[in-house]
């Protein structure tokens, strides 16, 4: 629909289904934000005592999952909190992000539950019943190893898996967290017939039945064809029986999934003619969003994880890093390295080295020379991604940095490293994981320029540090207002 043939005071509407809130942002016909609103988990539904917006699970090591019921109520909220600051008639389309491979297991008998919703009840009251399992799996898993092995091993090795798929198996893409259910809960896998990721399943809720999965959050499973952009027969049968019926068709990532269910139109006042577009992952719809579509350019997302991605003509997998289809280009495709240890580790090493305060770290960051006096550290508050490292605090010394030999490097303990060199450390360590692992992955090297986006992208003297590590110019969206 072109923008000038839009009713006047047409509205957009952005939701931002994530690991620890969601989100809206409400843009007008000349794409300035006019409103925005979130619902944090944690602090505004207190009731389900989640941390960081999950549940770790003490008796499974590396078990990290939500509750779905949860994102259901936290959408609610965010509609009524929104409701008195934007008229939701004037709204002409929806779209969204959700956290990438975190899963939702709709219980058989749910599509009926979801295409008849009551507009006189709440979307809690109806659908706490629709999932055959509470517990959705997210991203921060890393409980899945064995069924990541088997799925590699059934179609031939890691670097076989990652040509077909985009990437080698990795413990928090959705298809080994099916297959964990599948192993250890048959009954749930048996009961459920649809499987959504948590962007597809938000805009099953928005348009009233099961959505598809995206090509692009849809190779963020370890079960698409990544050249394709089909469902690969080899990897779901490496995975679980019937799987291709629970996950429904693949649609692209610029398609529209349909109208706005009567619920909301009745509940909220929507418009009846209101488009749901596909909703894809967050770190593509940040490609999206962040319109990179110059080859040279990374950008960096610094949030509850941080990723460094880009774009590139053709797909090149390999055994570290992801291939996604560019959500974009239909042609192309987005490159992306992705860390577990980013805004949570930063602020934990905050707390205990800088009171508590952005100001003092940044301060201490200021202050400290670039290398930080040798001092190199890296912080796995959970199990990192990349590296595949366990929980845990590395901190060295390094004699001399051009010499990469190991015993160039001499482990040392916490008390060899003062706060703020503790400060500099982590920012450092990850920033210098960053370029190492993007250099490997064949990314620009040095980008033309990094554009950094997520949380911690308005903390300037983060951005500086990047700079210097890169060796480019770094630049952040305008934020409005
Ligand atoms: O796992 C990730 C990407 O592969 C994370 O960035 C999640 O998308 C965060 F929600």
């Amino acid at each position: 629909v072109g923008r000038s043939s839009l009713p006047d005071g047409a509205l957009f509407l952005g939701l931002d289904s994530s690991t620890q809130s969601v989100k809206a942002t409400v843009l007008s016909n000349e794409l300035i934000i006019v409103a925005s609103e979130t619902v944090n988990f944690d602090s505004e539904l207190p009731h389900y005592k989640t941390e960081g917006g999950v549940y770790r699970d003490p008796t499974d090591d590396g078990r990290i999952y939500s509750p779905t019921i949860m994102w259901v109520e936290a959408l609610e909220l965010l509609l009524e909190k929104l409701k008195p600051k934007i008229n939701f008639s004037k709204v002409v389309a929806v779209s969204g992000s959700g956290q990438q491979h975190g899963s939702v297991y709709w219980k058989k008998g749910s599509q009926a539950v979801l295409s008849s919703l009551d507009p006189g009840k709440s979307l809690v009251s109806q659908l706490k019943d629709a999932f055959s399992t509470m517990d959705s799996p997210i991203w921060m898993d890393s409980s899945t190893t064995k069924q990541c092995r088997e799925v590699e091993n059934a179609v031939g090795g890691a670097l076989e898996l990652s040509k077909l798929t985009g990437s080698r198996a990795y413990e928090r893409f959705t298809g080994p967290q099916i297959r964990k259910i599948y192993q250890t809960a048959p009954h749930i896998y048996e009961n459920t017939e649809r499987i959504s990721l948590v962007s597809s399943f938000m805009a099953s809720i928005l348009v009233g039945c099961y959505a598809s999965i995206d090509e692009t959050d849809g190779a963020g499973m370890n079960l698409m064809d990544i050249n394709k952009r089909t469902w690969s027969k080899a990897v779901l049968e490496a995975t679980a029986p019937d799987l291709e019926q629970k996950l429904g068709n693949l649609a692209p990532a610029c398609a529209a999934a349909g109208r706005i269910s009567s619920y909301f139109v009745e509940r909220h006042q929507f418009d009846k003619n209101c488009f749901v577009i596909q909703w894809s992952g967050d770190n593509p719809n940040s490609l999206a969003g962040l319109t990179l579509n110059t080859p040279g350019d990374l950008a960096i997302s610094l949030g509850t994880s941080d990723t460094v991605f880009g774009i590139t003509a053709e797909a090149k997998p390999s055994l570290e890093g992801h291939v996604f289809p560019n959500p974009v280009e239909p042609d192309g495709y987005m490159v992306m390295l992705c860390y577990k240890n980013g805004s949570l580790t930063r602020e934990d090493v905050r707390n205990q080295c800088a009171e508590k305060s952005w100001d003092i770290f940044n301060n201490y960051l200021e202050k400290t020379p670039p290398l930080n006096g040798g001092r190199l550290g890296f912080y796995y508050k959970d199990h990192e991604i990349l590296p595949p490292l366990p929980v845990g605090f590395h901190r060295y010394i390094v004699e001399n940095f051009s010499d990469a030999s190991s015993d160039n490097l001499k482990e040392c303990e916490v008390q060899e490293f003062d706060p703020e060199s503790e400060v500099r450390a982590i920012v450092e360590g990850q920033m210098l994981s960053m370029r190492g692992h993007a250099e490997r992955f064949g990314m620009p090297n040095p980008p033309k320029r990094i554009i950094a986006t997520g949380g911690a992208s308005s903390n300037e003297s983060i951005l500086k540090l990047i700079a210097q590590i890169f060796g480019c110019p770094v630049f952040t969206v305008e934020r409005p207002g």
